[in-house]
């Protein structure tokens, strides 16, 4: 009586997880399997005393729109999925986060990026500080809170690898490659058409004691140099990947996935910051490697059949997590510092182009500022926008659905945990 009891909840979860599971997929797939947020960091000590203003400017009430000022005193109009103004601090921005990493639990590849200019912040945003930890950290600490909370009926395994492509080689932080020559890493496909480093250490997690020693060890073998831009600058992009084996208890079901947070490195251009020599080169391998990361964009948003994934190890690399069915966020970092105005705009218009592009039924409005004078653009941006809210109405309704659903899942699986 009790087995059969037990067999009808068991079944009733795994009815009720599949239909959170899709729900929630929808949720996502509707704001866009690609988002972009914006980060602007505070004015520094510097940038003020040399009496540089700040040329951002935030709505209060929009929490997705922003403006800059440009030289000729025109304003220039961004709207992205979720702006973050220089005082929202570390929770803010993983608070909204937070949805995208856990749905690497769920077995859909995921890849966080950080990018913009040198000093804009994208190491503080992925990797943070010991006091202000930002995303990388917060991330494994949310895994590995929502797998402890489901161990009776799932089980998780989490591992780590951290890597750099500095000057187009991949290089293993978790190796301490101090006494002898670092080992050769390539990009190379598996059987089943994956992208694999081999030889790269896969070191397994179980809680966040560990992670955040292991997180240190290999901040402190990344490539770092000193430009005009940034005493501290990154030179090399730096990529944790989380990989996570789930087991569901109940049906046996198997899934692996890939969790990539980037860190990338300064995307300024050469003249900007008086480089010269191993830095000029390096300068000249990033600026490879974010131009053929461009292509892939553009490529994916003209949706052309062919995408040069190979142009460049970082691509190459990131192939199974960009574009198709995975979940992407892109983080652009920008200075409000007016000395930095060109670089902003550059950053803000290449993030654009990211967010423009169309996955899922979400449609995506770019920066349409340009447009706006021509009174034809006008009607079709109210179109839009009416557009857009009929979706948000439907996100709006489907969330409420999904926690219904959550609320259910939860309750059934505290009975199954009882009954166990
Ligand atoms: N939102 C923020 N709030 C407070 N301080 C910040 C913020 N963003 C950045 N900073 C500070 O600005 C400085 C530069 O930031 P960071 O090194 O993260 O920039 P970066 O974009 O990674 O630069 P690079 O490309 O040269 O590595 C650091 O001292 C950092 O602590």
């Amino acid at each position: 009586m009790a087995a059969t009891k037990l067999g009808t909840l068991e079944k009733q979860y795994l009815e009720e997880s599949s239909e959170r599971k899709r729900l929630y997929n929808e949720v996502i797939e509707l704001k866009g399997n690609i988002r972009v947020f914006c980060r602007c960091r505070p004015l520094n000590q510097a940038e003020i005393a040399n009496g540089f203003a700040s040329v951002a400017e935030f709505e209060p009430t929009q929490e997705n729109e922003l403006q800059i000022l440009s030289s000729d005193s025109s304003k220039k109009h961004f709207k992205f999925d979720h702006v973050f103004k220089p005082e929202d601090g570390q929770e803010a921005v993983f608070a909204q986060t937070k949805p995208i990493v856990t749905s690497v639990l769920d077995g859909y590849n995921v890849c966080i990026f950080a990018y913009g200019q040198t000093g804009t912040g994208k190491t503080f945003t992925m990797e943070g500080t010991p006091e202000n930890r930002g995303v990388n950290y917060r991330t494994l600490e949310e895994l590995f809170r929502c797998s402890e909370s489901k161990s009776h009926l799932m089980k998780f395994e989490l591992s780590v690898s951290m890597l750099e492509v500095y000057n187009e080689k991949i290089r293993d932080l978790l190796v301490d490659n101090s006494n002898q020559p670092p080992k050769k890493l390539e990009v190379k496909q598996s059987a089943e058409g994956t992208q694999e480093v081999p030889g790269l250490v896969e070191a397994q997690v179980y809680n966040t004691d560990g992670v955040w020693d292991l997180l240190k060890k290999g901040y402190a073998v990344r490539s770092v140099g000193s430009t005009a831009a940034n005493e501290q600058s990154s030179r090399s992009h730096c990529l944790l990947r989380v990989t996570v084996k789930g087991e569901n208890l109940i049906n046996g079901q198997r899934t692996r996935s890939h969790l990539w947070l980037v860190d990338l490195a300064g995307s300024e251009r050469v003249g900007k910051v008086e480089v010269e020599g191993e830095r000029l080169k390096e300068s000249q391998f990033i600026n490879k490697s974010l131009s053929a990361l461009g292509d892939v964009i553009a490529a994916l948003a003209s949706k052309t059949s062919h995408i040069p994934y190979r142009n460049s190890k970082l691509t190459h690399m990131l192939q199974n997590s960009l574009g198709g069915d995975c979940k992407t966020l892109m983080f652009v970092q920008i200075s409000p510092s007016s000395a930095d105005l060109g670089e902003t705009l550059c950053s803000l218009n290449f993030a654009s182009r990211v967010r423009g592009i169309e996955s899922g039924p979400a449609r995506k409005q770019a920066d349409v500022s340009e447009h706006l004078k021509s009174k034809q653009m006008a009607e079709k941006l109210k179109h839009e926008e009416k557009e857009t809210k009929k979706l948000q109405d439907n996100v709006q309704s489907l969330q409420l659905r999904l926690t219904a659903r959550e609320h259910i899942c939860r309750g059934l699986q505290d009975k199954v945990v009882r009954f166990n």
